[in-house]
């Protein structure tokens, strides 16, 4: 599992590990692994251009120190101070001491620079970049530059994953002591580039819960249900699908694409689509109305292209886990959803969960972790919040939020959300809990898109048929 943690634990931690070392070893363990990572971004050290971008806090100071070890092994740094009487005063020193250049002209050393080290603000800037550092991230940006952000791009909210101005975008971020929410979170994460995280000591002072967490295949393997020698189907979890209609009949068929590749020992279809599923998959069970006479049934998927066909109180009146998606959010009462004994989970994109919130889009895209936490809140429910940085969120607030690494554009195309449903509603019906449901599917759901597309477009079909792939690729150590 991958941790990540509020800017608030992070300092509380830094706090307790600082009281017992010696002044300044943090910061030079943090300028030790910058300088380091640096150094390996580089075909060579010695005669490197290197230029510092440094702000008044102590992100400035690592950039400085970084700076200074790099030009002690022979490369021409140079630092541009956008707070000179406010640079860190011992990182200034110990710069100049090696080497170190202050810059004149910020724009004549970008213009010739190999590599930048983004110190502008760490985990204390707020707000975007202020004015005076907005031309100079830019000149940084449009050069040849590798641009590498010292512990977060300078302007994103380390806390939220939120660009509320302009933020530098980095090619590479070196962070300290453990991962910060906001490089986890679109549209920050898209700021980021590769990250490398550098050891300095903090992990023991960290809470042993985070707040925010991200699953890694390892994790995946362990949640992913494995049909024991005495299974039969109804052991393995039988999902039933509630979608499609005569309009929208693809999307019954995707979604049961879906339930059919997640484990489940077997798909119940309920509805107007039932001639295209069973065409398109024999193996799938198909019912007439209402559900409540489908048989035995352990999870319900509801919404899918239903358009405004019946199904959704039919499977939130039963008492089994129920996935609602797409149509079936449309006016979704949350005393409804409050009401059950079984949980729910609710799989909006940014669209649905700004209309279940009377907010708008954009104020969702922005501020994605809000908007998760606010909506499982709500409805008492978990909450999956599609995006290229899928957020899953259960109702109780103690839990962290998952964040999906792996996630990818190619997924934005018509008929993957159906997918989606079907295979965490097929991973519900085989027992997982619906925070492992959620955040298993939009794992693997993002996999077999990322190996089915091989950065070429890709199809929703082609996103259904790729998980099998997905899941032994998740398997495998
Ligand atoms: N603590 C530790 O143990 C360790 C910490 N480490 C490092 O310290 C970093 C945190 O340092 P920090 O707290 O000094 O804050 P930092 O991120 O440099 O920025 C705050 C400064 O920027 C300013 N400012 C604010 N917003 C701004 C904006 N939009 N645009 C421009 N300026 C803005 C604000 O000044 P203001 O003008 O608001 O008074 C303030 O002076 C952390 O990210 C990590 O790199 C490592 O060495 C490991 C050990
Ligand atoms: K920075």
């Amino acid at each position: 599992m991958r941790h990540a943690y509020s800017v608030e634990t992070v300092r509380a931690a830094e706090a307790e590990l600082m009281a017992r070392v010696p002044e300044g070893a943090l910061m030079q363990r943090a300028a030790a692994g910058l300088a380091a990572a640096v150094a390996g971004l580089l075909p060579r050290v010695y005669g490197a251009r290197v230029v510092l971008l440094v702000g008044s806090g102590d992100n400035g100071g690592d950039a400085l120190y970084a700076g200074a070890r790099l030009a002690r092994r022979g490369a021409a740094v140079a630092a541009v101070l956008l707070a000179p009487d406010r640079a860190h005063r011992q990182g200034l020193a110990a710069f100049r001491k090696a080497g170190g250049q202050v810059a004149e002209d910020p724009f004549a050393v970008l213009a010739v620079a190999d590599v930048v080290l983004d110190g502008i603000t760490g985990i204390g800037g707020h707000g975007g970049l202020r004015p005076d550092a907005v031309p100079v991230a830019r000149a940084a940006r449009g050069s040849n530059a590798m641009v590498v952000a010292v512990d977060l791009p300078s302007g994103i909210e380390a806390d939220t994953g939120e660009v509320t101005g302009e933020a530098l975008r980095a090619d590479a971020t070196v962070t300290f002591g453990t991962y910060k929410q906001g490089l986890l979170i679109d549209p920050a994460r898209e700021h980021t580039g590769a990250v490398r995280l550098v050891d300095i000591g903090l992990e023991p002072h960290l809470p042993s819960v985070p707040d925010l967490e991200a699953l890694q295949h390892t994790d995946v393997a362990q949640l992913l249900p494995v049909p024991a020698a005495e299974s039969d189907k109804y052991r393995r979890g039988v999902v039933g699908v509630v979608a499609g209609s005569a309009r929208y009949p693809g999307a019954a068929v995707l979604a049961v694409a879906g339930a059919l590749r997640g484990g489940a020992g077997a798909v119940r279809y309920v509805g107007p689509a039932a001639d295209a599923v069973i065409a398109r998959f024999p193996e799938a069970l198909v019912h007439g109305w209402p559900p409540s006479r489908a048989g035995r049934v352990q999870a319900w998927v509801v919404g899918p292209g239903l358009g405004d066909g019946p199904g959704v109180q039919e499977v939130l009146d039963t008492d089994v886990p129920v996935l609602v998606d797409a149509d079936g959010l449309r006016g979704l009462d949350p005393d409804a959803v409050r009401a059950r004994k079984a949980p729910t989970l609710l799989t909006p994109h940014a669209g649905e969960a700004a209309a279940l919130l009377g907010v708008d889009r954009g104020e969702v895209e922005g501020a994605r972790l809000g908007t998760v936490r606010a909506l499982a809140a709500k409805y008492g429910a978990t909450v999956l919040l599609k995006g290229s940085t899928t957020l899953v969120a259960g109702p109780d607030e103690r839990t962290p939020v998952r964040v999906n690494p792996t996630g990818t554009s190619w997924l934005a195309t018509a008929g993957s959300g159906d997918v989606l449903s079907g295979l965490a509603g097929s991973l519900l019906a085989a027992g997982l809990a619906p925070l492992d449901a959620a955040s298993v599917a939009a794992y693997l759901h993002g996999l077999a898109a990322r190996l089915a597309s091989h950065d070429a477009p890709v199809a929703a079909h082609d996103v259904a048929t790729a998980i099998p792939r997905a899941w032994r690729d998740a398997r495998t150590p």
